[in-house]
């Protein structure tokens, strides 16, 4: 690859509990690239990603991160990640403004905000078009809007790789577009973005090259498929409309 690689996976193997879940995978992600991980529930996207950012421990292969090896990398303002949706405040109540600073604080000395760090959280809530919502608890929000504010507190940090895991899931149509839109601008100022997707979607245009996992191994790493959503990748259980009643799924996906 030409480009400086940000994110670099050799030979990645995990395990969880005794189940291996990644066994061997190979992933490059270049700068200013945007890359989707796809694959059906249980080939180990999250779980990729997850050892990425050190929430799962690696078994064998090697982690790179902006040509650092894992273990040794410090630099974590540099990532800004946006994990599985839960509920951030986790039943803690929290304000917007709370949940977003936390990912301030790695830009900050010893925590203390200082008028740019203000200036940044205001900045993020706007992106993602919370800023009338700043003083209101995170409980009092709808799933979109509360991935919307993680995705802020990805982004306060100004980072120069996000990492996403189902940035769409659960979002209703007009925080998808709100965080399309929001990612564009993102990816046009030189993010480099590695995302899980169940299906590209929305932020199709935006994907250079995706990575499809079955069984905890690499199935593709290449073009995003065409015809769009889980229909283009082999390994999709399809039955056609026109066939015979009783006919078998035709696997010809990736994603089921
Ligand atoms: N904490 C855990 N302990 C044991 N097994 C786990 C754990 N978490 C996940 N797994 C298993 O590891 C496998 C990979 O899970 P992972 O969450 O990485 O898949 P995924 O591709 O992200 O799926 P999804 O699309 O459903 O999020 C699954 O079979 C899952 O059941």
């Amino acid at each position: 690859m030409a480009k400086e690689p940000v994110i670099a996976l050799s030979g990645v193997t995990a395990e969880l509990g005794a189940r291996p879940v990644l066994r061997g995978i190979d992933l490059t992600v270049g700068r200013g690239e945007v890359v989707a991980l796809l694959g059906a529930n249980g080939s180990g996207k999250s779980t990729a990603i997850r050892t990425i950012v050190g929430q799962v421990p690696v078994s064998d292969g090697t982690i790179e991160l902006f040509g650092t090896p894992r273990r040794a990398f410090r630099d974590w303002a540099r990532v800004g990640y946006v994990p599985q949706r839960t509920t951030a405040a986790g039943g803690v109540p929290a304000t917007v403004t709370e949940i977003v600073s936390s990912g301030r604080l790695s830009r900050t000395r010893f925590g203390v905000f200082r008028k740019a760090d203000r200036a940044a959280v205001r900045h993020a809530l706007e992106l993602v078009g919370m800023a009338d919502r700043a003083r209101d608890s995170v409980d009092a929000l709808s799933g979109g809007q509360h991935q919307r504010v993680l995705i802020a507190r990805a982004l306060v940090a100004e980072p120069e790789l996000l990492i996403m895991d189902e940035p769409m899931a659960g979002v209703d149509l007009a925080s998808q577009e709100v965080l399309a839109r929001t990612l564009k601008a993102q990816v046009e100022a030189g993010t480099t973005v590695l995302l899980v997707l169940h299906e590209l979607g929305p932020l199709e245009p935006l994907i250079d090259r995706a990575v499809v996992l079955r069984d905890g191994c690499v199935l593709h790493d290449g073009p995003p498929p065409k015809a769009l959503g889980q229909h283009a990748l082999p390994g999709h259980d399809h039955v056609h409309p026109h066939a015979p009643a009783g006919t078998e799924p035709l696997r010809t996906g990736l994603l089921s």
